[in-house]
């Protein structure tokens, strides 16, 4: 149950006053989810997302929200954030930040296997979306970049087993030799998994949960969405369902030359990267742990059978 605030009417009401959405119908909190409370908010100007951030800190979220501002203002389906009489898309409630964003159509198919339309939707959609962030003003170099999996890697190494540290180590000096600096690249989402795509029929109506996003190469965000979405559950990669997306996503945006062969390395990477982000939810819990765990083993699998290709 992702409604970690409870919203008196008073608190809710004196936000909304800020916002020329017209009165309220009806709020109702979303259970999936697991990082901030979540409320589909219905007025008489529309549906509507009401986010209070529980995790990050309020200097960081304006980025997020201009990102998706940016991307929906150049044909992306993402969530708009809503801006109050003031204009601005970060207000304060419960004492917490809170934004309104826009709601979009559409279900997630997380929990079952992708068909083959909408694994051709998503490299197509991916590809556009790093083409339109193009232009994006600001700066923001992925907090989780090669660094972060550099530092998380030498504080989670105590705590590993044997097996699990002869792996990282090996990860931390092989992958030193794949930068992604010289590459295509600019705002990649960096956690486009299913859960973070609505669809309507084979039709993307929504990409949501940019709580990740930053700067980096464009190849590895394809790497990222090509491990979510076309591994077996033995780790090993759906080769069928792989060469769908990396075609759909040429379709959009050819690939230069300098990136062929480092589709393998980077799904490497990234296998590595969401291990690392897995292990530390669970060997470094959070104070009032709101995150549930998702099972590091799988993208340890993930990453062995990456390794079988470079
Ligand atoms: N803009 C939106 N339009 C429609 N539905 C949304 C929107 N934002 C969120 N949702 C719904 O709310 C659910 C929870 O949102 P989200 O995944 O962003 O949760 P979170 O707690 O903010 O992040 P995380 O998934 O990382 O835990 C989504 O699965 C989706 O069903
Ligand atoms: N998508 C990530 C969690 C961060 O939202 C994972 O599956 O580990």
């Amino acid at each position: 149950m992702a409604v970690y605030t409870e919203l008196p009417d008073a608190e809710l009401a004196s936000f909304l006053a800020a916002y020329d959405l017209g009165s309220l119908e009806q709020i109702t909190g979303i259970c999936a989810g697991t990082e901030n409370s979540n409320f589909f908010l219905d007025t008489q100007g529309g549906r509507f997302v009401l986010t209070i951030f529980e995790r990050l800190p309020r200097e960081s979220i304006p980025y997020y929200l201009h990102v998706t501002e940016w991307l929906s203002q150049h044909g992306i389906p993402c969530p708009a954030p809503v801006h109050s009489r003031a204009g601005e898309i970060l207000g304060t409630l419960c004492g917490k930040p809170a934004a309104i964003v826009q709601r979009l159509a559409g279900q997630s198919i997380e929990g079952r296997v992708p068909n083959e339309a909408e694994i051709s939707a998503l490299g197509q959609l991916l590809a556009r979306m790093h083409l339109a962030g193009r232009g994006f003003p600001e700066e923001h170099p992925n907090p989780a970049g090669l660094g972060w999996c550099q530092e998380t890697g030498r504080r989670l190494f105590p705590k590993l087993s044997p097996a699990e540290r002869e792996l990282l180590a090996d990860e931390r000096e092989t992958q030193k030799q794949w930068p992604r600096d010289k590459l295509p690249g600019g705002v990649i989402h960096a956690d486009l998994f299913p859960d973070n795509v609505l669809f309507q029929g084979n039709t993307i109506t929504g990409t949501i949960d940019y709580y990740y996003a930053g700067d980096d190469a464009w190849l590895y965000d394809l790497a990222i969405v090509a491990n979510a979405w076309c591994s077996f559950p033995d780790g090993s990669l759906d080769k069928n369902l792989a060469a769908i997306l990396w075609q759909a996503y040429e379709s959009v945006r050819p690939f230069e030359r300098r990136e062929h062969g480092l589709w393998f390395p980077y799904m490497r990477a990234a296998a590595l990267r969401f291990w690392l982000l897995r292990l530390e939810a669970k060997h470094f819990p959070r104070g009032g742990q709101l995150t549930e765990l998702r099972d590091p083993e799988e993208y340890q699998r993930i990453l062995e059978r990456r390794r079988e290709f470079c």
